[in-house]
């Protein structure tokens, strides 16, 4: 697809946007997007027709195995390419023609960010801040990560936690409407991660949109309103995170009671489950539907006046739904039927 046919409709977005940015919902619209690397016998598709939007003040999460497509999907949000085919909308514009509008609103912290080893923190932001429209102050930006203290020290001194909080410094200078974090918090220790998501939370609060992704699930499910997990190029969920985690079975599982043995207990049909685990004493179920399979379990132990010691019922983690993806999607023809499903 030509480069036209990527921007069309500029003069109606740019209209749209001068009228007061009533641009409707969403910040981003990606549909259908593929992105080729290479071409012939060489040719890599490493995005495969995804799509999905990001509303006006949501955090949207972009998961996904390695190599899955997540930062050669942000690159094109960023403007840094263009897709192979499809469309992508920042702000009802095109990322790649409609850049010098778009860049003064939108902050990126990609994963590589190339810092100039030699200068001080405090350099490298007043540098940036040079670079950059309508910049705070560097001490204001340097007190929003936590790096105030060591605004003399050299970049190269910096621990590799200290750089990703410059890195995110560079890319809030300017207080931007939407913000791009492509895995903000790798190479930081739990007490640097925990203070990042603080970071992270205060800018959502402030009506910031992020795009942000992550290899660690904890951090998606603690800040996440919406995810989509990738897979070879493909959206393999997506949704909220108790929408995604629906889609996997949830299990149950007690210790019968003595004087009682496994086979006392009906067939796990009987409770709406698909299958038993038996370990020991212990018995476990798994269910796609737990209120149901919960109700009739302890409807069954109450008459028989059973007591069922330790009992525990819990839906799937997103960890569980994620390496569900990674093991079973190998082929993933996913991303056309989840389109609906992905639009906010
Ligand atoms: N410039 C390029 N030329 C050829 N292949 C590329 C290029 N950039 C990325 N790829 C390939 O595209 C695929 C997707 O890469 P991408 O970096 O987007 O994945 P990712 O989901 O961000 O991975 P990770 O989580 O490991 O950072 C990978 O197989 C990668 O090797």
């Amino acid at each position: 697809m030509g480069y036209s046919q990527h921007c069309f409709g500029r003069v109606f977005f740019v209209k749209m946007i001068s009228m007061g940015d009533v641009i409707g919902e969403n910040v981003i619209d990606v549909t259908r997007v593929w992105r080729r690397y290479g071409s012939g016998r060489f040719a890599f598709d490493a995005v495969r027709g995804i799509s999905f939007s990001v509303a006006r003040g949501e955090l949207f999460g972009l998961l996904g195995t390695n190599g899955a497509g997540k930062t050669s999907t942000i690159e094109l949000m960023v403007g840094l390419g263009q897709p192979s085919s499809g469309s992508i909308r920042v702000f009802g514009q095109c990322p790649v023609r409609d850049r010098r509008t778009i860049r003064p609103r939108q902050g990126v912290m990609l994963q590589r960010s190339g810092l100039a080893q030699d200068l001080t923190v405090a350099e490298t932001l007043h540098m940036w801040a040079g670079c950059t429209s309508h910049p705070r102050s560097v001490d204001a930006a340097l007190t929003s990560v936590g790096l105030h203290d060591r605004k003399r020290v050299a970049v190269k001194n910096l621990s590799g936690g200290e750089q990703r909080r410059l890195d995110l410094a560079m890319a809030t200078i300017a207080e931007p409407e939407l913000l791009f974090l492509d895995e903000p918090t790798t190479g930081m220790d739990p007490e640097g991660r925990h203070a990042t998501w603080q970071i992270i939370r205060k800018l959502k609060e402030t009506g910031t949109t992020i795009v942000l992704t992550t290899h660690y699930l904890e951090e998606a499910e603690m800040l996440a309103d919406r995810l989509a997990i990738m897979h070879a190029g493909q959206i393999a969920a997506a949704g909220t995170l108790p929408e995604i985690i629906d889609q996997h079975p949830s299990r149950i599982s007690f210790e019968f009671p003595a004087g009682f043995v496994a086979s006392d207990f009906p067939p796990a049909e009987q409770f709406g489950a698909d299958w038993v685990h038996e370990r020991g004493r212990r018995i476990e179920f798994s269910t796609t539907n737990l209120q149901f399979t919960a109700t009739e379990l302890l409807t069954w132990a109450r008459s028989r006046n059973m007591t069922l010691t330790g009992l525990d019922a819990r839906s799937a983690s997103l960890e569980e739904a994620f390496l569900h993806i990674a093991e079973n999607s190998a082929d993933g023809a996913v991303s056309e039927s989840l389109e609906q499903e992905v639009s906010a």
